[in-house]
């Protein structure tokens, strides 16, 4: 017990690239969970309070974060999707200064390991996909985002069950710092499409996609402190799988020739289910983007 409670202290201190010495501690656990929640772990109150971002892209995601909150999680919405990544952690944050009146009735879904942590150490309703075929919304992070709202996601592996709760949404609701924010993918996220892959089928999808779809590149995602692949939340390989910007500019056509690949499990290509996209900008001010096409500028007050 007292160890179980002194590694949880440790991985609150830990950042989302932590020195290697620290970085150890967290072998084992799948990519996912690698995201360290800077919130909710343990004594939920104080850290909740004891956020403090350690910089302007941090301080950029958390604004994306709340903004996306206050304006999309309304009261009457019961069933939520909570995401992946490094940018979520300040969602479940802003839920929970929503209070909890607002959140006794509510049932939080995760898309993954670190998200169900996320959820449960906040001390909100943990729920499963399986119970509930709608969702009111869903809010996650994004690798990038280009101008018609089409995403790549899946920089943490997580891109099967985000797209599961993203799809079930009524409402899908992405959130991101500047950076993510482009015209065309692949210009800033330059890893390439992250491909979830069955592990029996992962040396014939790689040939296929270096030989056929033109991504020379394409490598089977290594883990970082773990001999051999990384291992998504569903026991799955990643590929990631550069190609050109010409390529790029029509994510749904190459989504669909991943996906038709045996072997796929899931393409990090998001195409047409982002209603709303929100991206922290460096100067306090946040932009928004809609499926509709109208664009925001917002200087949230506080
Ligand atoms: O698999 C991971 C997810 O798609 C994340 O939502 C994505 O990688 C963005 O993460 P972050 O908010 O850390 O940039």
């Amino acid at each position: 017990m007292a160890l179980a409670a002194l590694f949880n202290s440790i991985r609150v201190l830990v950042p989302s690239n932590p020195h290697p010495a620290i970085r150890v501690l967290t072998t084992g656990m799948s990519e996912c969970s690698r995201f360290v929640p800077p919130v909710v772990v343990g004594l939920d109150a104080y850290f909740l309070s004891s956020v403090s971002p350690p910089n302007a892209i941090e301080a950029a995601k958390r604004l994306a974060a709340h903004t996306a909150v206050d304006r999309h999680v309304r009261p009457e919405d019961k069933i939520i999707g909570i995401g992946s990544g490094s940018t979520v952690p300040y969602v479940v944050e802003r839920i929970k200064q929503q209070g909890g009146e607002r959140n006794r009735n509510r049932v939080f879904l995760p898309t993954g390991f670190q998200s169900q942590q996320l959820i449960t150490q906040a001390g909100l309703r943990l729920g499963d996909i399986a119970q509930y075929s709608v969702l009111d919304v869903t809010i996650d992070g994004a690798d990038e985002v280009d101008s018609a709202l089409n995403c790549i996601k899946g920089g943490g592996a997580c891109q099967l069950r985000e797209k599961v709760l993203a799809e079930a949404a009524r409402t899908f609701v992405v959130v991101a710092d500047y950076r993510k924010n482009s015209a065309v993918l692949g210009t800033t996220y330059t890893s390439g499409v992250p491909i979830e892959v069955s592990p029996f089928a992962h040396s014939s999808v790689l040939r296929a996609l270096q030989i056929n779809l033109g991504s020379p590149k394409a490598t089977l995602r290594m883990a970082r402190a773990k001999a051999g692949p990384v291992v998504t939340d569903n026991g799955n390989f990643i590929i990631d799988a550069p190609f050109t910007a010409d390529v790029l500019r029509k994510p749904r056509e190459l989504l669909v020739n991943i996906k038709l690949l045996t072997g796929v499990v899931e393409v990090g290509i998001f195409c047409d289910v982002v209603a709303a996209a929100y991206f922290g900008n460096q100067d306090g001010s946040v932009s928004a983007r809609f499926e509709n096409g109208k664009a925001e500028h917002i200087r949230p007050d506080n």
